[in-house]
């Protein structure tokens, strides 16, 4: 999340909430080649799925932080628009594009309290025609462009870590996912706006997200992670920091050995529920054209059910539409196994926190 400055100016996320102790793990340490911090991240991936990544300690970090806070400006500028202004940019096949609020459902079926506006990568690295997007994120491109490049490095340095955990040529995860393929990675720009104490709902159903690594950036609190048996925990803001999960194909690559956990977002607790919540993510997804097929390391289980899996298997880009298709119909909402087959399955309305 963005440097300290940016928490100034929002109430504190109050103490009395229950909250989701998340492993720590340093930028700089992982650039580095540092053996303890790749463990700790292996841990995590394996583990529940997410932590937060201190960017504070190295310039690679520190330049990050600076242009996320410029983007959170851009953000606001365009949220500012009319409700007319932003529907003149509908959302595209991929769900890029401007999706208003309610565009979703939340678990029970009620329309969802969140807009997104999502800037394909493609679009920004040059690699597809470029789209109209709205002014204010038109005359920020190059900071765009460069803020989403700086992601993609902080994405593929982490999997190329994941990729030496799980046994495979140290590039295998980063090459499959460099900029030279197309895409639906995308750069999203999310506005939850305050909600009546009276009738506060979940903003964005729980869910957990189809690509292979999300970088997530957000000052104002809410976004809850479900913690095993604990239920719905909130993940506290903190500066200087970004939240990391991992994604369904991830899971599919690596035959499970990784999770991509269940995850959503409600009314921030306490002060800051008066507070308009902004957050900023880097979805990176695997190319259109990728095979899905499990990958062959030595830290990556073989199995009966492989060749099963193998005549299912198809492109990223039916595994991505399928998944798109059950979100807009609000399926497949009511149940996770964290990504992993073995899991048992939990039903995301247990244990509600509302603050
Ligand atoms: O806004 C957040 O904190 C979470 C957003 C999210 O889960 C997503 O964009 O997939
Ligand atoms: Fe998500």
């Amino acid at each position: 999340m963005p440097t300290s400055e940016c928490f100034a100016r929002v109430p504190p996320f109050p103490d009395q909430v229950p909250t989701v102790e998340l492993q720590r793990v340093e930028l700089s340490k992982l650039l580095s080649g540092d053996e303890a911090e790749s463990e700790a991240l292996f841990e995590a991936c394996t583990g529940l799925g997410f932590f937060l990544l201190d960017l504070r300690g190295c310039a690679e970090g520190q330049g990050l932080l600076k242009e996320t806070e410029a983007g959170f400006d851009v953000s606001r500028e365009f949220y500012a628009l009319s409700d007319e202004e932003k529907s003149k940019f509908p959302l595209l096949p991929s769900n890029l594009g401007y999706k208003p609020i309610g565009g979703t459902k939340i678990e029970d079926g009620r329309p969802d309290r969140c807009e997104i506006y999502s800037l394909p990568t493609d679009d920004l690295v040059g690699l597809a025609p470029p789209i109209r997007n709205p002014p204010p994120f038109e005359k920020s491109r190059p900071l765009l462009t460069s803020c989403a490049k700086h992601l993609h490095s902080v994405a593929t340095t982490i999997l190329t870590h994941l990729s030496a955990h799980l046994g495979l040529p140290p590039r295998t995860l980063s090459s499959m996912h460099a900029l030279t393929e197309r895409s639906p990675s995308n750069l999203r720009f999310l506005h939850m706006p305050p909600q009546r104490a009276s009738a506060a709902q979940t903003s964005l159903m729980g869910h957990t997200d189809n690509g292979s690594v999300t970088v997530l950036f957000n000052v104002v609190g809410g976004l809850q992670v479900l913690d095993g048996t604990n239920g719905w925990r909130y993940v506290r803001p903190e500066p200087g920091h970004a939240v990391i999960n991992l994604g369904d194909s991830m899971v599919q690559l690596t035959g499970g050995v990784v999770r991509s956990n269940m995850h959503r977002v409600v009314p921030a607790p306490g002060a800051q529920s008066e507070s308009p919540r902004f957050s900023i993510a880097y979805v990176l997804k695997p190319p259109y054209a990728c095979r899905m097929e499990r990958l062959k390391g030595e830290g990556i289980p073989r199995g009966e059910e492989e060749e099963e899996e193998k005549e299912k298997v198809g492109t990223y880009e039916e595994f991505h539409a399928k998944k798109s298709k059950g979100i807009r119909e609000g399926k497949n909402l009511v149940g996770s196994r964290g990504g992993k087959k073995t899991e048992k399955k939990v039903d995301v309305r247990v244990n509600e926190v509302m603050a």
